[in-house]
């Protein structure tokens, strides 16, 4: 699904990433861990076109994406969330369900999406999907955490990505919403057949959700397997889970 090769990236003397080599597997989900200042968002940052990588390749099904512009990156099937949700604060959640989806059929028109039965109809789909019908009519700065960052990868969806990159997609939630929160996501995901990379700082999230976790240090990765492995690792569990969090699993 994706294969990055090499990548580098200074900014003066920090080396944000410095050889980063990886590989996603169509379908899996790949947390990515390490501690603040690790190069975990600038790798995103690569991948979705907001950052040139000063050397290495990114390859998307085959086909080689490095240095495209978001726009283009997005028209290839890869979308993203950031770590604050991008959400119209001011708008309803199913306007801006229905603004995400215009947007992908290249509709920019602020009025035109809900005046459109067809995009309302799938914008109500599509938060139903992620549980979110009874606040469909609620403004976005109306919302909890939880919902906030559920509407916010909604809009996300609605682009169809075949690969989906989440910068946090847990952090500010509530302790008690969290399992669930992520529950939702990976259930409409899967349904949907979305490839999924994850920045994450919650390792009970790590533990449950991914399928590999990816290590990130110094712009380098340090290691690479299934959680199980990964987070009993005794150096990982020093130098970045003492760090980012603690494992309750
Ligand atoms: N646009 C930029 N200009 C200058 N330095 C930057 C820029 N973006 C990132 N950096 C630096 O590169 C390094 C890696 O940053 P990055 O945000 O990728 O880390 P991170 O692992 O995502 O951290 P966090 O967990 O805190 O979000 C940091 O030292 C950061 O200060």
């Amino acid at each position: 699904m994706l294969e990055a090769r090499g990548l580098r990236l200074a900014f003066g003397g920090v080396r944000a990433a410095d050889g980063i080599d990886l590989s996603v597997m169509r379908g899996e989900f790949l947390a990515i861990i390490g501690p603040n200042g690790a190069g975990k968002t600038t790798f995103i940052n690569m991948t979705t076109g907001y950052l040139r990588p000063q050397a290495g390749s990114i390859h998307h099904e085959g086909e080689r994406i490095t240095g495209l512009s978001p726009r283009a990156i997005v028209r290839r099937g890869i979308a993203r969330s950031f770590q604050l949700p991008q959400l119209f604060t001011e708008h309803t959640v199913l306007e801006n369900a229905a603004l995400a989806i215009a947007a992908r059929l290249g509709i920019w028109s602020p009025l035109a999406p809900l005046l459109r039965r067809e995009i309302r109809e799938e914008a109500r789909e599509l938060l139903a999907r992620f549980g979110l019908s009874a606040i469909e009519e609620s403004r976005a700065d109306t919302l909890n955490e939880g919902a906030r960052k559920l509407a916010d990868i909604a809009m996300a969806v609605a682009l169809k990505p075949r690969l989906l990159l989440m910068d946090e997609p847990t952090s500010g939630v509530a302790a008690s919403e969290k399992m669930a929160v992520v529950e939702t996501l990976a259930r409409v995901l899967r349904d949907a057949a979305v490839t999924a990379v994850f920045v994450e700082h919650d390792m009970d999230v790590v533990a449950r959700f991914a399928d590999r976790v990816a290590v990130w240090s110094q712009g380098r990765i340090v290691a690479l397997g299934p959680p199980a492995t990964v987070l009993s690792d005794p150096e990982v569990q020093r130098e970045v889970i003492g760090v980012s969090g603690a494992i309750h699993a």
